[in-house]
């Protein structure tokens, strides 16, 4: 371990964070209601440009009036290179309650973006006497930002959760696909004539994960698109869960159950955990930083691996 010790994440579940356009304020309720840990209320790329001051009153009226129980509540702002985000943040910040957690900022390039939503956050805050300090949570979705995925999770104490978001990713990236997340029918490798599916999201997820455990962030898989196949979600989602990520987003409320599923240990799994830290706890009486569990060995090193598995149960179960 460094000197400097790796802060812990911000303690709150985030299985699934489940996303609306402002636009379609019926499904608020339906939202509220759901099991996703965190709600993501769009301004951004659900909304379409006309729309976009109607889904700000919505939004702003539904953060007040909706009962949205023990959620995250978070409101995506539209992007940086567009005429709307400084409206979407001042608006929210000078009109929305308290009950307001996060706003989500797309499309982050830099942290000199997230230093100006901050700066600007900061401002409206002070002027008008909120006592609530809002947190941020950021989308890595363009070669800029996870070229700087680094800097961007040093970049503010606001931030919370770091998302990878597929979709605008493989665009900025120039990949060959038009599917959100997921197998990629040709990235795969050959061998003896058989086909070998490769994970072509798998190495910015780790470079997120990676950023996210050095600052203390949560990091989280973004969507799945395609929502009738839930067997998919549970793939993608299960090798994000391996990976260290948190949770998934869920872009259709079928996809809600799946995530908490994939992103809650199971009892077996915390089970195991706990037998682990007995087993260990048992060596160190006779002095041993290692034994044989189940006929693996353990060592120290598992006494973290299983306390990260015990702390996410008792997270949930809080
Ligand atoms: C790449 C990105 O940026 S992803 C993030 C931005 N995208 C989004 O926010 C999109 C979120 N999802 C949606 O807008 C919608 O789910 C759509 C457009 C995909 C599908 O909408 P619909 O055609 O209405 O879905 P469908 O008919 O299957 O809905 C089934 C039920 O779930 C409800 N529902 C649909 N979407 C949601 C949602 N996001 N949250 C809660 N409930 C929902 C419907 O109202 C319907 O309820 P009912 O049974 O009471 O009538
Ligand atoms: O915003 C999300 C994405 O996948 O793009
Ligand atoms: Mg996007």
């Amino acid at each position: 371990m460094s000197f400097r010790i790796q802060p812990a994440p911000p303690a709150r579940p985030n299985r699934c964070q489940l996303f609306g356009p402002g636009s379609r304020p019926a499904l608020f309720e339906k939202m509220a209601a759901s099991a996703a840990d965190v709600i993501n209320l769009d301004l951004e790329d659900s909304v379409a440009p006309d729309d976009k001051a109607q889904a700000r009153r919505n939004i702003i009226e539904a953060i007040g009036d909706v009962d949205w129980g023990s959620k995250t509540l978070s409101v995506r702002i539209n992007a940086l290179d567009t005429p709307f985000w400084y409206r979407d943040v001042v608006d929210l910040l000078e009109n929305a309650s308290e009950r307001l957690d996060q706003i989500m900022i797309p499309k982050v390039g830099n942290a000199a973006d997230i230093y100006a939503v901050d700066a600007l956050v900061t401002a409206v805050e002070a002027a008008r006497g909120r006592t609530k300090r809002i947190g941020f949570e950021v989308i890595i979705e363009s070669a800029a930002g996870i070229s700087h995925v680094e800097e961007i999770a040093a970049a503010s104490p606001r931030l919370q959760a770091i998302s990878l978001g597929a979709a605008d990713f493989a665009a900025s990236m120039g990949m060959a696909t038009t599917g959100i997340g997921g197998t990629q029918e040709n990235y795969y490798m050959l061998h003896e004539g058989q086909k070998h599916w490769s994970d072509p999201w798998h190495w910015a997820q780790a470079a997120i994960v990676a950023a996210c455990r050095t600052h203390g962030i949560l990091p989280v898989d973004g969507p799945f698109g395609d929502f009738s196949d839930d067997d998919g979600f549970r793939a993608q989602a299960l090798r994000s869960a391996t990976l260290g990520m948190v949770g998934k987003w869920a872009i259709h409320p079928r996809q809600v159950a799946l995530a908490n599923e994939v992103f809650t240990p199971s009892e077996k799994v915390v089970a195991e955990a706990r037998e682990i830290l007995v087993a260990m706890d048992e060596a160190r009486k006779t002095g041993a930083g290692a034994t044989v569990y189940k006929g693996r060995l353990v060592d120290i090193a598992s006494i973290r691996q299983a306390q990260m598995i015990v702390r996410q149960a008792e997270l949930i179960n809080a």
